[in-house]
């Protein structure tokens, strides 16, 4: 296990607020790592610095082997490196079948002599990657007569038939139902074993059930970092965060 993203002293503004305030945070290879914070805490702009949607005023944001600096590449560019983003809600071709969206999503072989060697077979991949995502029954239903959950689920097949070393998924429990949610974790468990998985949620139950090391944004700093255990147990965290038993009562 090492660290595939380092992110060093970024701090970025809008308008004079800094919704991102010096932080620090690193992310290891293989690694699933959740974080959670209150409205306004500085998540998705976390997200979108990583994914070269938005630049930092000042900091690093480094990565893989040749700790090349994220903020000096494109979207394009971070994308191609490996680093996939699902964002809430989902994205997919709803006039395709489940099938071709994952065939169209996967990722071009590596290396070209495959494909004049063994040419690899698409279909098959993408029903593997669709095994993954629990829609291996839905190969040819068309994407726009899928659930809710399953679109999420889609989507997140998608990005893994890219093939993804840091994967950033932002809410995916949102508007699930509970057999989905569970369904979701163990997918996401999954797929964090061998890769980086960042995942933002508000759901504390579903946190949970990631079992992973969590880090807590406030005010656009890391308010605290361990297991879920240990960031619940910190004042600060429950007075920002979680709230006083008796404040909830209130
Ligand atoms: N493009 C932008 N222009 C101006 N302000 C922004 C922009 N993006 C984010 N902000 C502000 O930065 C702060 C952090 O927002 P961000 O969306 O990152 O928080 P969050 O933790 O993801 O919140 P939520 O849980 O509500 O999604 C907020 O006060 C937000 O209004």
């Amino acid at each position: 296990m090492s660290a595939l993203l380092e992110v060093s002293g970024v701090t970025k503004s809008f308008d004079g607020f800094k919704a991102i305030d010096n932080l620090s945070l690193s992310v290891n290879e293989p690694e699933l790592r959740a974080i959670i914070g209150p409205n306004g805490a500085g998540k998705t702009t976390f997200m979108d610095l990583v994914t070269g949607k938005t630049r930092p005023d000042s900091g690093t944001i480094r990565y893989g082997e040749l700790s090349r600096d994220l903020t000096a590449m494109s979207e394009a560019q971070i994308a191609r490196a490996g680093i996939g983003r699902k964002f809430q809600k989902p994205t997919v071709f709803e006039d395709q079948t489940v099938l071709e969206n994952l065939t169209m999503a996967l990722a071009a072989p590596r290396n070209p002599l495959n494909v004049l060697l063994r040419r690899p077979d698409r279909s098959a991949r993408a029903a593997a990657v669709a095994e993954e995502v629990g829609l291996e029954k839905d190969l040819n239903k068309r994407a726009g007569i899928l659930s809710h959950g399953q679109k999420q689920w889609l989507e997140i097949g998608m990005l893994l038939a890219q093939e993804p070393r840091l994967l950033l998924v932002d809410e995916p429990a949102a508007g699930m139902t509970t057999a989905e949610r569970e369904r979701t974790t163990a997918m996401l468990v999954e797929a964090a074993k061998t890769r980086a998985v960042v995942v933002i949620e508000h759901d504390m139950e579903f946190v949970r059930r990631l079992k992973c090391r969590v880090t807590v944004l406030h005010e656009g700093r890391s308010l605290a970092e361990g297991s879920l255990d240990h960031v619940c147990a910190d004042p600060r965290v429950i007075d920002v965060y979680l709230g006083r038993p008796e404040e909830a009562d209130a």
